[in-house]
């Protein structure tokens, strides 16, 4: 297993009263990842055959060959602004109860984020991709710390890698924040970054509100644990791939987060889920953001909604690129089952543990399936 960096900081809770003592400035370090190069920069060669790092052994379909699935698509207008009881509010608060449970993924609409501010996020990210490399190394992952652009959950040196690059940033709360990365980043894109991650925010904590209402636990324990979050952004950027059926842009995973919401930039499909056995491609809806169950919901409602595996396949002709922002719990809480839904069912299905070492130990392992949830399942 990789060496870890025990810097995780005791996280006052936002609701505790201020104590006269003053906190120390302490590093944020969940964890760290192995260089490896950029992807972006070896697709620029015209290279017929990829290095064998990035073999994976599996053949698959290229995305147009695969099957295809229309995920279960969330009208949030019915959820956020018809009255509480209404038809249209149930059938909605089901749809969504249903797609959580089965799917694991949907799509929203509806969302009430705005379009421009989209497009300019949109924009800026691909800018940020095509910067020069003298520029993306100042911004690149460093020895002890995964943030800043790289891969993640690279473990060793004979371990295949993906084919894509990805930029990962710590954003919420702000005082887990690596400031200097953030004045690293060009301007327009940090303030764009900023808007984002607030809009993602109050979308997750609302969806989250309307899961607990669906799931029948108490609401006030689902914003208490996600009043004061942390939240993560992955930019992922998937080159063209000379030898898309033995490379994957990213392995198969299941996120450990709670709550992802996934902005694919272009129309290029690449998102696989695994769905009754088997992968099928998600089709991009333009007017549409993907949700996905993380491994940490799939433990708050004791089993009841699943986190999905999934993973990204590339093709030889396109670029693709997405940005998952990923919600979880405030930091110094502890992770386990909801108290009022074991409650009622009296068996927790899951371990209970503080949530700093949940993310420390996620960090330090190779991504593998959902793997790691088995680890935290009672048996
Ligand atoms: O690019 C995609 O469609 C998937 C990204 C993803 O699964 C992630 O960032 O966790
Ligand atoms: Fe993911």
């Amino acid at each position: 297993m990789a060496k870890f960096c025990h810097m995780i900081p005791k996280i006052p809770s936002s609701g505790s009263s201020l104590s006269m003592e003053k906190h120390k400035e302490e590093p944020v370090n969940f964890g760290r990842s192995l260089i490896v190069p950029s992807v972006q920069e070896l697709a620029k060669q015209s290279i017929t055959k990829i290095p064998p790092r990035y073999v994976q052994h599996h053949h698959h379909p290229a995305s147009d060959d695969a099957p295809t699935a229309s995920m279960p698509v969330i009208d949030l207008h019915c959820l956020f602004a018809e009255p509480c009881g209404s038809l249209a509010y149930s059938f909605e608060l089901n749809k969504l109860h249903t797609a959580s449970k089965e799917w694991g993924f949907f799509q929203v609409i509806n969302h009430g984020i705005s379009e421009s501010l989209l497009e300019d996020f949109k924009r800026e990210i691909m800018n940020f991709f095509k910067l020069p490399m003298e520029e993306k190394l100042k911004l690149w992952q460093e020895e002890d710390n995964h943030e800043g652009f790289g891969q993640l959950f690279v473990v060793s040196e004979e371990q295949k890698l993906d084919w894509s690059d990805m930029f990962y940033i710590t954003t919420l709360p702000h005082n887990l924040r690596k400031s200097q990365l953030f004045q690293k980043l060009p301007i327009i894109l940090r303030e764009k970054l900023e808007a984002y991650s607030m809009e993602m925010k109050r979308l997750a904590v609302a969806i989250l509100g309307q899961m607990a209402k669906a799931l029948g636990m108490d609401t006030e324990e689902m914003s208490e644990l996600f009043q004061d979050g942390v939240q993560s952004v992955r930019m992922n950027y998937y080159p063209p791939c000379p030898q898309p059926e033995v490379a994957l842009g990213f392995s198969p995973h299941s996120d450990a987060d709670a709550l992802t919401i996934l902005y694919q930039l272009n129309e290029t499909a690449g998102l696989q889920i695994r769905k009754d056995g088997k992968w099928v491609t998600i089709k991009p809806r333009a007017d549409a953001l993907i949700v996905n169950i993380g491994d940490i919901l799939e433990i708050v409602s004791n089993g009841v909604y699943k986190s999905v595996e999934h993973r990204a396949i590339v093709n030889s002709n396109n670029e693709r690129m997405s940005v998952a922002t990923f919600y979880s719990p405030n930091m110094g809480t502890e992770l386990g089952p909801a108290r009022s839904l074991v409650a009622e069912h009296h068996v927790a299905h899951f371990r209970r543990v503080p949530i700093d070492e949940y993310f420390k130990e996620f960090f330090a392992r190779k991504l593998d399936g959902k793997s790691y949830l088995d680890f935290m399942k009672l048996e």
